[in-house]
């Protein structure tokens, strides 16, 4: 006998480069996308729920081919996230809400284009900001780290380390956490992308995330913070190959503008890959604890 729920969401799961999202089409605003901070964090908690770095909520708008409210794990909202921005604009194409497979959608940040090519997909980013390089802070340890700093329409924090060895050994989970909260970095917080730039269109990354609280396989916005802060180091140029934890590969193409002091980065594009892993439906007993 099928068991009766009050109420079910039908969702997506997908999974760009090994950061995971729940997606669900909120068109007729099932969803209180306002009031949802309870309800996603309770879907996005691994082995208790569904488990996800992020939610995304697909809704209408009047001048693109749709609007997203994208949400971490913890049931914040984020302005931009750049893994799960490619995978909203294949299941947008997917489920016939673009129609074609160029498109273009509203985030807080403002306008992504899209391009999908099969089960990868290109978007071009909102100009980055606030860079701000070779910077020191003291995050607990023996001497202050140098950092690196990019709004790629959320902020990030890079700090570059010499070898392979520093990358695979590095403390993301303690030294992430302890400058995602570094007053420094308050009101907002920060992503933090530890970096290892093996040629100047190499590059690997390992990101404590805000909002998930953890490092994760991949970070669309951290990857492009470690390539446009290399370039601005004289470090790296695009494209840039990003290979993240998950062992997938992220690609960053942009334009620097060398008329400008302080660097202006231009056309800046991420692709990767945007992969569907299965669809199913959310059932009201495991929505709300
Ligand atoms: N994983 C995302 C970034 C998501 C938002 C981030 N956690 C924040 O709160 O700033 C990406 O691929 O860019």
């Amino acid at each position: 006998m099928e068991i009766q729920f009050e109420r079910r969401i039908h969702f997506t799961k997908m999974t760009g480069s090994g950061n995971d999202f729940i997606i669900i089409d909120n068109r007729d605003q099932l969803i209180d996308a306002d009031n949802c901070r309870g309800l996603v964090s309770s879907v996005c908690r691994r082995k208790l729920s569904v488990g996800a770095d992020g939610l995304i909520l697909i809704e209408n708008d009047p001048e693109v081919d749709f609007k997203w409210r994208f949400f971490n794990a913890d049931g914040g909202e984020a302005e931009m996230c750049g893994n799960g921005a490619r995978c909203a604009a294949r299941f947008a194409y997917l489920k016939g809400i673009a129609s074609k497979p160029s498109m273009a959608f509203r985030t807080i940040a403002g306008i992504i284009e899209a391009e999908i090519k099969n089960e990868r997909v290109k978007i071009r980013m909102t100009p980055p900001h606030s860079l701000k390089l070779d910077f020191f802070l003291e995050a607990g340890g023996t001497k202050p780290f140098c950092l690196q700093f990019i709004n790629t329409g959320v902020p990030h924090v890079v700090h570059f380390v010499e070898d392979d060895a520093a990358l695979d050994s590095a403390d993301v989970f303690n030294l992430g956490r302890t400058l995602r909260y570094h007053s420094h970095f308050q009101p907002a917080g920060t992503n933090v992308n530890f970096a290892r730039v093996h040629a100047p269109h190499s590059i690997s990354v390992r990101t404590y995330e805000r909002g998930v609280e953890d490092e994760t396989l991949a970070c669309g916005t951290g990857s492009i913070a470690v390539a446009l802060v290399a370039s601005a180091k004289g470090l790296a140029a695009s494209p840039v190959d990003v290979k993240t934890r998950s062992g997938e590969t992220l690609t960053i193409y942009f334009e620097k503008s060398s008329n400008h002091d302080p660097v202006d980065f231009r056309e800046v594009y991420l692709e990767g890959d945007a992969k569907v892993v299965y669809e199913a439906e959310l059932w009201d007993e495991t929505l709300i604890q």
